[in-house]
């Protein structure tokens, strides 16, 4: 049983007595005990791969910060690695893949990849977590949407155009088509195997949505996130489309719960186009860099465009590394005092 169940009742639909907040990122460099047990690892992927550690810093932020959520602390990367695909995290620079998707032969290479065999240390770290946070606040399990995992396997890097990928669309859409379906079947699989292992709600992430052409995003992208979402009945489902403005109807029709919203949307001019799903967002990130009294106004300023009920609060984007904890701290109590009022 959760002792705090908010998150859950407002992507239900459900009435809450005041909005939940978390941020996307939140486990992660802003917090000087993450940035404490990264440096005694040899990187990045230690810690995803070892499921106490994985566990301890999805947890920090529920310490810490006391948000309404934990997000499980993993990649979007790792699905590609475990259908053949091996990524490394560059130090201040990123993801890196060495290899890259470029023929046929690739894309024919590439496994569906069985959850517990090939990506059980994600599976462990939810249960592990999962007994450690003793129902306190739910638990949220993610993965990339199809489009933004076929954009680094091809590119192999991050990139402002991830024209390599976008070409793929042009010259080779059934070749994309294929890998594509090759990503949702694995992605599928692991988001069933994360909601057995005790994620409560899980998020997709489409993060390079913004970069295609409207009629691109239906057919390389939507459709596959569409196919995940029905596969997911007994979850609420929060989508992430960073940049997909121009879609916002169309994700009404989506089978999921929570749209999530980007700092470029304005909550006013969505809410009437998404009849009866829950919002979440949308603060813009480098709100945070101003005076605290500047980030209690932007935050209620916010809140006052999403309406009290139907609302998850956070940023428009992972909460960036050099962000102030205490500007964190002021947004999540902002949050808590001012959703309150709301409703009184
Ligand atoms: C595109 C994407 C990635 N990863 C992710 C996305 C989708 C969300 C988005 O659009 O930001 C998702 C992600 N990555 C991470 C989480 C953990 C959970 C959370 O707290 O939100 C989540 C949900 C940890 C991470 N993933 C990464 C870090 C930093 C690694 C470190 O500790 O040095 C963390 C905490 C590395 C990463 N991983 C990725 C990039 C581009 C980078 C480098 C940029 C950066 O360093 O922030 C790929």
């Amino acid at each position: 049983m959760l002792k705090n169940d908010l998150l859950l009742r407002a992507a239900r639909g459900e009435e809450t007595e005041r909005t939940p907040v978390w941020l996307m990122r939140q486990a992660g460099r802003i917090l000087p005990q993450y940035r404490a047990l990264r440096g005694r690892l040899s990187g990045f992927k230690e810690l995803v791969e070892t499921p106490e550690l994985a566990a301890e810093v999805t947890i920090q932020p529920v310490d810490a910060l006391d948000v309404d959520a934990a997000i499980i602390f993993s990649d979007i990367l790792v699905v590609p690695e475990a259908m053949g695909l091996t990524y490394e995290m560059v130090e201040a620079k990123g993801p890196l893949f060495p290899e890259t998707i470029k023929t046929v032969q690739d894309v024919a290479r590439m496994r569906i990849a069985d959850p517990e065999e090939h990506l059980g240390y994600v599976l462990e770290a939810l249960r592990v977590t999962k007994r450690a946070l003793n129902g306190r606040v739910p638990l949220i399990g993610f993965a990339g949407a199809p489009w933004t995992i076929l954009a680094y396997m091809v590119e192999g890097h991050g990139s402002k155009t991830f024209s390599k990928a976008r070409r793929m669309l042009y010259q080779e859409p059934e070749l994309a088509h294929k890998l594509l379906r090759k990503i949702t079947a694995t992605t599928i699989a692991y988001l069933q195997a994360q909601v057995t292992a005790g994620a409560d709600l899980i998020q997709v992430f489409d993060s390079w949505a913004g970069i295609l052409p409207p009629a691109h995003y239906k057919e390389f992208s939507q459709r596959y996130i569409a196919e995940i979402c029905a596969a997911l009945p007994n979850v609420p489902v929060t989508v992430f489309a960073k940049g997909a403005f121009w879609a916002i109807e169309d994700f009404a029709a989506l089978p999921c719960r929570t749209i999530g919203l980007d700092w470029n949307q304005d909550p006013r001019t969505v809410r009437p186009l998404v009849g009866d799903k829950t919002l979440q967002g949308n603060l813009d990130p480098c709100a945070l860099y101003g005076t605290p009294a500047q980030v209690q106004a932007a935050t209620r300023a916010m809140l006052d465009q999403f309406g009290p009920q139907r609302h998850i609060a956070n940023l428009g984007h992972g909460v960036y590394p050099d962000t102030n904890p205490d500007n964190v701290k002021v947004f999540i109590e902002t949050v808590k005092e001012h959703s309150t009022r709301m409703r009184g």
